[in-house]
């Protein structure tokens, strides 16, 4: 399999027309895994097992008429993974950055976190999500200038009760659509022949 997870097998294999890559940064224990379940199977099991270096997921949807055959790769947020971080951005086209509105440090990390994603990936969309409002929906009324300050797009969300989770991940969906389309993206087509190993867990779910 491609490092990117970008593969004309996996396009046969899921009868896919096209496919992206979108993957999900953040500190450990923001929320990463539960806002993926959240989309993918619509639950939410409160308890904390955290990710053992990476989890990879396959989403296919249809837009447009077009079958889109999406990776979701969802990372450890634990700084001892950290080393495996390059090959985790390869061929990335959209990311999803999470924090915890319950734990300031989180959102103070995200500039260390957007750092790193625009060394490996300086032009693809990133959305800014402020998770956990459930805990406290005043949290909404406080202002969180980092989005907006690096021209982002910024969500409110709850991996526990699911708002507005959806938006977030079609809303991902369609930015990594156009960023794939529009791009001219040079370190592709350099990195396109290179194959890095990963050791990938692969879920296969489809709406
Ligand atoms: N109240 C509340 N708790 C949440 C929410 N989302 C996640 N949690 C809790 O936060 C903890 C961590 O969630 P995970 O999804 O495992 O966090 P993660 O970012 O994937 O963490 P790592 O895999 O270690 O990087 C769990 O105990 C969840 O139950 C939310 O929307 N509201
Ligand atoms: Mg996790």
């Amino acid at each position: 399999m491609d490092a990117g997870g970008i593969s004309d097998l996996d396009l046969d294999k899921y009868d896919a027309d096209e496919q992206v890559k979108i993957i999900c940064l953040g500190d450990s224990a923001v929320g990463k895994s539960k806002l993926m379940e959240r989309f993918l199977v619509d639950g939410y099991r409160p308890q904390q097992l955290s990710t053992y270096a990476l989890t990879l997921y396959k989403y296919t949807t249809t837009i447009n008429g077009q079958t889109v055959l999406v990776d979701f790769w969802d990372t450890a947020g634990q700084e001892r993974f950290r080393s495996m971080h390059p090959s985790y951005y390869h061929k990335a086209h959209a990311c999803i950055m999470v924090f915890d509105v319950q734990r300031k440090i989180t959102y103070k990390n995200l500039p260390i976190w957007y750092k790193e994603l625009r060394e490996y990936r300086p032009e693809i969309p990133c959305l800014v999500v402020a998770n956990k409002i459930d805990a406290d929906m005043k949290v909404t009324q406080k202002n969180f200038s980092f989005a907006k300050k690096q021209g982002l797009p910024f969500y409110f969300v709850s991996a526990a009760d699911g708002t507005n989770v959806v938006k977030v991940f079609k809303d991902a969906i369609q930015m990594a659509l156009s960023y794939k389309r529009n791009s001219n993206d040079f370190m592709d087509e350099v990195m396109r022949e290179l194959e890095v190993c990963v050791c990938l867990k692969v879920n296969a779910y489809s709406s």
